[in-house]
């Protein structure tokens, strides 16, 4: 007997990275397990997306770096992978637009493979394997759905006035998103509180992580300027990345110091000094 028709989907995380945190790869494994566990969803691959440095927030390091260090993290994972589109982009861009480049990239949904030439769908099948990184993916015949994944306190920046635009959090919203929790938010109660999330409010994964783990890149990066160990919060070869290149230190933490939250400049035009 067959079981039911499984929705594909792949994860995306955008983000600072800076550093890259055992946390970050933890959202990615409770995400999947969650979805999954659902009975309705299998979760194809896991995207993790750094902020460029058009960002300008605080203490950002570039992009390069941030990259590096992400792919070093992710090389034992057979499903998480890094994309450098967004890092490379010469100017900030908005989360919604990247979900719709990865979106738009996904490979087109597989045809009925017997009208295919041979030569044609082992050129398409290769394209697909090189996308899925475990090369394990399935015939589906549907586009995968992409998911935003991110931590409660992003979801719960949606409500900063003029840091989202509406059109952008609909967007987002209707490909759907996993929120995992996070100390000292309350993502259930803050949908409950919003009209807009409460409508879309079956697209919205809320993952309790009941192993509370507060790790957070800010807390590494001050533990660095301070000559504190960090081992064990970030893998060994990010950890090893850092201290070869002197990564995070008194000086770079003082980088767009002078700026103040850049996006909300873009959408208001207020001036950074
Ligand atoms: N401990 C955590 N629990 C849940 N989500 C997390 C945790 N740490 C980071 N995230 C999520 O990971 C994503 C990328 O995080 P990002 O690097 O921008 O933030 P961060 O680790 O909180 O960094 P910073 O401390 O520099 O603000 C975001 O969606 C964030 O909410
Ligand atoms: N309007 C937007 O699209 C918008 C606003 C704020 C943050 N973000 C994104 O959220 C992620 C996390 O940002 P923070 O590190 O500032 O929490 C980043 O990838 C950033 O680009 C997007």
């Amino acid at each position: 007997m067959e079981g039911p028709k499984l929705t594909d989907v792949v994860l995306l995380a955008c983000g600072s990275f800076n550093p890259i945190t055992n946390m970050h790869l933890r959202m990615f494994e409770l995400a999947r397990d969650h979805l999954q566990d659902t009975g309705r969803y299998r979760v194809v691959k896991g995207i993790m997306s750094p902020v460029g440095d058009g960002y300008k927030k605080k203490g950002l390091i570039k992009g390069s770096h941030r990259l590096e260090m992400a792919r070093l993290a992710t090389e034992t994972s057979d499903w998480i992978t890094v994309d450098s589109w967004e890092s490379l982009q010469p100017e900030w861009v908005e989360t919604a637009k990247v979900v719709r480049h990865h979106y738009e990239e996904l490979p087109a949904a597989e045809q009925n493979n017997d009208d295919v030439d041979t030569v044609k769908y082992a050129k398409k099948r290769r394209i697909k394997e090189n996308y899925f990184k475990g090369s394990s993916h399935q015939k589906s015949k549907e586009r995968p759905q992409v998911k935003l994944l991110c931590g409660a306190d992003v979801l719960e920046s949606f409500a900063v006035p003029n840091l989202w635009k509406q059109e952008d959090i609909i967007e987002i919203l209707g490909h759907g998103l996993v929120c995992i929790t996070r100390s000292g938010c309350d993502p259930h109660k803050f949908i409950n509180q919003s009209d807009v999330l409460w409508k879309y409010r079956n697209n919205i994964h809320v993952v309790h992580e009941w192993v509370t783990n507060d790790i957070s890149a800010t807390h590494v990066r001050r533990a660095l300027r301070r000559g504190q160990s960090v081992k064990y919060l970030l893998p060994d070869p990010v950890l090893r990345y850092i201290k070869e290149h002197d990564l995070y230190n008194a000086e770079s933490e003082q980088k767009n110091a002078d700026v103040v939250l850049a996006p909300l400049q873009r959408f208001t035009g207020a001036s950074s000094s």
